[in-house]
């Protein structure tokens, strides 16, 4: 146990084998975090699988099943680090069921163009997620000409 905080972050897109656009997510709560962009998703619960967690989470969120992709490699084994006192695991994940909606925590959803890099990274995003969203345009970038690894 490191004693950090698990959260787990889905990184939707329209299609795992040829993404040409990511869901984001408005935050509308708690008070600092609010207005703030981010990859829908939340904390691992004691004893649950991250990948069960996310799911869940998407569920809750935004009321989709999601079939999940490759995992979007971090710097360090626990994920990206967020705070102090959490990391961030994220996984790529294409919804099976459901139009997503702000179910749960946000009041805003959007569709952006994974191409239009400047676009993507000029949404209020919370700090900490500016370079998983720079790595994951990077990586993307790469399978637009190689499908995503499925799961
Ligand atoms: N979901 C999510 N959380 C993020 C991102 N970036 C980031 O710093 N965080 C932080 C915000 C929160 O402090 C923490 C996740 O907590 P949360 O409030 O979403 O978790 P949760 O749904 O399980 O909520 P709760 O049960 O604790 O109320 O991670 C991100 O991209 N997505």
């Amino acid at each position: 146990m490191t004693g950090l905080i698990q959260v787990v972050g889905g990184a939707v897109v329209d299609s795992l084998e040829r993404p040409e656009t990511l869901l984001v997510a408005r935050r509308s709560a708690p008070e600092h975090l609010a207005g703030l962009w981010e990859f829908p998703g939340g904390k691992v619960e004691p004893e649950e699988e991250p990948e069960t967690a996310l799911r869940r989470e998407l569920a809750e969120e935004l009321g989709i099943d999601v079939r999940l992709g490759s995992e979007l490699a971090a710097e360090t084994t626990g994920g990206w680090p967020l705070n102090e006192r959490a990391t961030m695991r994220v996984w790529f994940a294409e919804a099976t069921r459901g139009e997503p909606l702000p179910l749960e925590d946000h009041d805003e959803l959007r569709w952006v163009d994974l191409r239009d890099r400047e676009a993507v990274l000029g949404l209020p995003w919370i700090p900490a997620d500016y370079p998983i969203v720079s790595a994951l345009l990077d990586s993307v970038a790469g399978t637009l000409r190689e499908p995503l690894r499925l799961e």
